[in-house]
């Protein structure tokens, strides 16, 4: 079956060709390929980077500090340069461009974050394309996702798609970094996203990117619990968007998930940073894991960070594993006077009780499988 609804993210990898200038020949063709694809039937949302390559360009390269205002400074630069290109080589080919500019708290609030959906689908059922970056100029390291690959999984979620494309300047993931191992071997299918394989993805060293491999199973991670295909290819390989949508074996592919997350478990998996860790014991990791139940005071042996109750916690087990994410119904004080306490025991040591569950298990999504 034929995908209805792609993400695409561009690395600044693709959008410079490895240079210092953004490559409008080469934006131009990737336009073409998305309209193409938009002509068939397929909606489109595009997901660039970009902005500080662009800006950097259009500044003629000034030497400044490396400071969190002067990359602002030029994101703020160059986002409206990317955005003007943008604008420009699309609407050679008839179509618009809406841009949506997002941190980490757009995604984090779930108003918002539906809001932010709202507008993603009226401007898709208006066959406009919705352009997204990261809100550079204005996000402070504690409200960034801090890359464009975990940002366009993120997009990926809020509209729906079923299929994400990461297009770098790699033809995917290798079993080792081709810069530094030349005889690396591409890994077309990959069905689970396990330690070892995380073991295989650096970050990025050409000091174009952002995160490199590390970050690109991080977005295929988090799209494929939603149902969601990812790709990750060249974007220089020829027809690249069209051959992946088109099921063309390029690149390395991501199985999704069969029963994939339902809404609210997807924003738990992709909106709120975690605040917190909850350390538990072999029991409770038996039973949040295998038997799917929620999590108990009883089984917690250590509360990381200082948190309120409502906040987003890793949950792990003692080798520090990761478990689960969830949302947590005790603040961390309360969490560190009731862990390895009977649930019964709650009402006595706290004065009250927000329930058995720590993390309910409406509440938490298992990240072991
Ligand atoms: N296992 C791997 N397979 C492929 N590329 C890898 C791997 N590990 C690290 N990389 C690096 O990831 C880089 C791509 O990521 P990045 O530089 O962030 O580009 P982009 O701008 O496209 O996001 C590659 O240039 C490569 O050096
Ligand atoms: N938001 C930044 C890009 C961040 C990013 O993740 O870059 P990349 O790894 O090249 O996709 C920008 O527009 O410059």
């Amino acid at each position: 079956m034929g995908y209805r609804r792609v993400v695409v993210k561009l690395g600044t990898s693709v959008l410079t060709s490895g240079s210092k200038k953004l490559d409008k020949a080469h934006m131009v063709e990737l336009a073409r390929q998305m309209a193409s694809l938009m002509r068939s039937g397929v909606e489109v949302v595009l997901c660039t980077s970009g902005a500080i390559a662009a800006g950097r360009e259009h500044l003629h390269y000034p030497v400044l500090p490396d400071t969190m205002a002067n990359k602002q400074l030029l994101a703020a630069v160059g986002q409206s340069q990317l955005i003007l290109a943008w604008s420009q080589l699309f609407s050679i080919y008839g179509l618009h461009v809406g841009q949506l500019l997002l941190t980490r708290a757009d995604l984090q609030d779930r108003e918002r974050y539906l809001n932010a959906r709202d507008t993603l689908n009226a401007l898709l059922a208006h066959n406009i394309i919705p352009i997204i970056n990261e809100n550079d100029a204005v996000a402070t390291n504690e409200i960034k996702v801090g890359d464009n690959d975990n940002l366009s999984a993120r997009a990926a979620l809020l509209c729906d798609a079923d299929l994400l494309i990461l297009l770098t300047d790699q033809k995917g993931l290798f079993d080792a970094d081709p810069r530094t191992h030349p005889d690396a071997q591409l890994i077309k299918q990959v069905v689970n996203i396990d330690d070892s394989l995380r073991l295989l993805a650096g970050g990025s060293v050409s000091g174009l990117g952002t995160g490199g491999m590390a970050t690109k199973l991080e977005a295929a991670d988090v799209a494929r619990r939603a149902g969601i295909e990812v790709v990750i290819a060249s974007g220089h390989h020829p027809d690249v968007i069209a051959k992946v949508a088109a099921r063309e074996s390029v690149g390395t592919h991501f199985s999704a998930i069969e029963n994939p997350l339902e809404s609210r478990k997807q924003w738990i998996l992709a909106g709120p940073a975690t605040q917190g860790k909850l350390v538990v014991d072999a029991g409770a990791s038996v039973a949040v894991v295998a038997n799917g139940r929620s999590l108990l005071s009883k089984g917690i042996v250590d509360v990381e960070g200082n948190f309120e109750r409502g906040a987003t916690l890793l949950i792990v087990n003692q080798t520090g594993k990761i478990l689960a994410k969830g949302i947590s119904r005790y603040c961390a004080n309360d969490l560190t006077k009731i862990s390895g306490k009977h649930s019964d025991d709650i009402e006595s040591l706290l004065g009250y009780n927000y329930g058995d569950a720590v993390v309910h298990r409406n509440d938490m999504v298992v990240l072991d499988n």
